[in-house]
């Protein structure tokens, strides 16, 4: 069993994807949370990002997959909670280099431009991937610090 806890999240255009992610770390060992949305029916992703980016937050999970059209409603609204690093990336390649160098937490993904056999090899990547750390955290300690800035 494989001790990474990921949670899952999307909105309507991305809960077939979810569905079908969800199935695949399941395959895979991992332990699965998913926070919704639970259908085809129109919702807004925020909330499902604020659910996921919460996980995070507490510690609860390790890392998050969060499932749109774009990707990039999920990475703007999941980016708002401290902590969370979250990554919109349509290439196995980029979640290489956003766990690396940016310890990327989350990735988002655009059920509307990548298919399922992308959206596996991504998530492949995402979850198997290493920090680097080295110059990479002497970086990602000053996103943290801008962070910090703004918080109350
Ligand atoms: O937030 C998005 C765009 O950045 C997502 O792609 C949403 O899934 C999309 O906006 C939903 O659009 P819809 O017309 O309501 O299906």
């Amino acid at each position: 069993m494989n001790k990474i806890s990921v949670v899952l999240g999307s909105d309507h255009a991305g809960f077939e994807m979810k569905e079908q992610i969800r199935q695949y770390l399941q395959g895979r060992g991992y332990f699965v949370q998913d926070m919704g949305c639970q259908g085809t029916e129109s919702c807004d992703y925020p909330d499902f990002a604020l659910a996921v980016g919460e996980k995070i937050r507490s510690g609860e999970c390790q890392r998050g997959i969060l499932i749109c059209g774009t990707g990039v409603g999920m990475a703007i609204a999941v980016n708002k909670v401290p902590g969370v690093r979250a990554a919109n990336v349509f290439d196995p390649a980029i979640a290489v280099l956003a766990r690396e160098h940016n310890d990327a937490n989350v990735v988002t993904l655009g059920s509307r431009f990548i298919d399922l056999e992308k959206a596996r090899e991504i998530v492949e990547k995402f979850m198997t991937t290493d920090f680097a750390g080295d110059r990479h955290a002497r970086r990602v300690n000053k996103i943290s610090e801008i962070e910090k800035k703004y918080s109350l």
